[in-house]
């Protein structure tokens, strides 16, 4: 079943023509790796799928829902759809658990008892459970944004989205974070859609890999054709051959 469908998708920003024609469908369970040189549309094409960006033209269905038609209950795509970002964006004055607590308890009214014992079940997950008590500003960015993992998680969506988690971290912090992220690709219900340049990620829990450049997808290509066949776009090629090398 698809999670995600764009047909004939264009996105603007004022006259800047963002996102050309894009055509994808993401089924349910898969991860997709999104790569492309900067400023090709990877962030832009992720924000449109919990409608953080809005899309002009074509049509943008995740979870049977059309994100282009104006009627759509943006708060149930959400609920659904969780996203994590660069940056972690915890609140600062809220413990952990309080951060993960939070969104449940107002979005989908969780009963407290219920909401807590979730919330340690997700700091678990992420290996941080004896965080629990800790404000935001003790814990290490890489913590930081295992738990702003473990929040999206205690949503319970169906799918998640991860614009470049790991780019502003340590480098002694990334492969916690991606451990992480490889158990969650590896949960066969869960729907991933990732902007990073770790390959090593990509390589081991990708089911596809699709490069983006000026605002089109280039290439959708299984991870094996991508890594051990070739590319077919030269563009892609290249790419590959920077990042892998650098
Ligand atoms: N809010 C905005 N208003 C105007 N232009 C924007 C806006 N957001 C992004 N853009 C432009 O859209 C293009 C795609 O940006 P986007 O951030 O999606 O690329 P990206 O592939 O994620 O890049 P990076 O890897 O650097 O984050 C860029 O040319 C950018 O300048």
């Amino acid at each position: 079943m698809s999670m995600i469908e764009f047909h004939n998708v264009q996105k603007y920003y004022g006259e800047f023509h963002a996102l050309h024609d894009i055509n994808l469908t993401i089924d349910t369970g898969e991860t997709v790796v999104l790569i492309g040189p900067s400023g090709s549309g990877k962030s832009t094409l992720i924000r449109t799928v919990n409608g953080l960006e809005r899309i002009q033209e074509g049509q943008l269905i995740v979870n049977g829902q059309d994100l282009a038609d104006k009627k759509t209950d943006m708060n149930r795509i959400r609920k659904n759809v969780g996203m994590v970002f660069q940056h972690f964006n915890l609140y600062a004055n809220k413990t952990i658990l309080e951060n993960i607590m939070l969104a449940p308890r107002l979005v989908l009214k969780r009963p407290e008892e219920e909401n807590k014992k979730i919330a340690m079940n997700m700091l678990d997950r992420v290996g941080l459970a004896d965080q629990a008590p800790k404000m935001p500003s003790q814990l290490s960015g890489g913590q930081q944004q295992r738990i702003a993992i473990a929040r999206s998680l205690a949503m319970k969506p169906k799918a998640l989205l991860f614009d470049e988690p790991t780019s502003a971290l340590d480098p002694e912090m990334i492969d916690d974070v991606l451990n992480v992220m490889k158990d969650i690709a590896r949960d066969s219900s869960m729907t991933m859609l990732v902007v990073t340049h770790e390959m090593g990620f990509a390589r081991e829990v990708a089911n596809r890999v699709i490069f983006m450049a000026d605002g089109r997808v280039l290439e959708d290509d299984s991870k094996e054709k991508f890594f051990d066949g070739q590319p077919s776009n030269e563009r892609a090629r290249q790419f590959l051959s920077k990042i892998i090398t650098h």
